[in-house]
C-alpha cells in the first residue's frame, strides 16, 4: 500500500486545522478542506470511522479527519463526543459548574483521528489522551474549552500555555504522533 504524505485533512475548525499543520508540518503536506462533517454519535472510534467514511465521499486520495471528546470522569465520561454541543450553550465558563456537586474535578481530553488512503481503502484511527482537571476558565479563550482545561502535573490550563507546550503533552500531539509513526514519516 502506497503511503502518500499529501493528505486532505476535513474539518470546519480553523484551529484545529492549525494546530494539525503546525503538528505535521515538517512531515507531511496538509490541505484543509473546510466541509461541517455530521456530528456523529458512538464510541469515539467509531465516530472517527464514520466521519472518516463521510470525507470520503467529497476528497479523491487520502483523508485524515479528527473528533475532539473532553470526559469528566464523575459524569462517566460524558460530555465526551458531546463536548461541542455542552460549550456552545454553556461557554467555557458553565463547564466547571456541571461538577459543582462533585469532589472529583479530574477529566480527560481525547483525540481520535482517522486515516484513510482513499474510497475503499482500510480506515485506521488513531488516539491520544491526556489526563488533566476541569477548573474555572483561565487564559484566553481562542480556541474551545482550553481555557478550563488543566493537564496532569501542569499548574497552566491549556489556555495558558505557550504552544510549543501544549503541542508536546496533548491528545492531539500524541495521536499525531502514532500517525506519524504508522506512515513512517
Ligand atoms: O484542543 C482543543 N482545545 C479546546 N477545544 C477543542 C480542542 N479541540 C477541539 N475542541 C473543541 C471544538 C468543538 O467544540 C469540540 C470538538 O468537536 P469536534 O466535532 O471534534 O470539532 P468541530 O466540529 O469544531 O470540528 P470538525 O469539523 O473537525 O468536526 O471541542
Ligand atoms: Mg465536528
Amino acid at each position: 500500500m502506497s503511503k502518500s504524505n499529501v493528505i486532505k485533512f476535513v474539518t470546519g475548525n480553523r484551529n484545529k486545522l492549525l494546530e494539525v499543520q503546525k503538528i505535521l508540518a515538517s512531515t507531511l503536506e496538509i490541505t484543509p478542506l473546510d466541509i461541517d462533517l455530521p456530528e456523529y454519535q458512538g464510541e469515539p472510534n467509531e465516530i472517527a470511522t464514520l466521519k472518516c467514511q463521510a470525507a470520503l465521499e467529497h476528497v479523491d486520495g487520502p483523508v485524515l479527519i479528527e473528533d475532539t471528546s473532553l470526559c469528566f470522569n464523575a459524569l462517566g465520561g460524558l460530555p465526551g463526543p458531546y463536548i461541542k454541543w455542552f460549550l456552545k450553550e454553556l461557554k467555557p465558563e458553565g463547564l466547571p459548574k456541571l461538577l459543582a456537586a462533585f469532589e472529583d474535578k479530574t477529566a480527560y481530553a481525547l483525540c481520535n483521528f482517522a486515516y484513510s488512503e482513499g474510497k475503499g481503502q482500510p480506515i485506521q484511527v488513531f488516539e491520544g489522551r491526556t489526563d488533566g482537571k476541569i477548573v474555572e476558565p483561565r487564559g484566553p479563550r481562542t480556541f474551545g474549552w482550553d481555557p478550563c482545561f488543566e493537564p496532569l502535573g501542569y499548574d497552566q490550563t491549556y489556555a495558558e500555555m505557550p504552544y510549543d507546550l501544549k503541542k508536546s503533552i496533548s491528545n492531539r500531539g500524541k495521536a499525531l504522533k502514532k500517525l506519524r509513526e504508522y506512515l513512517n514519516c
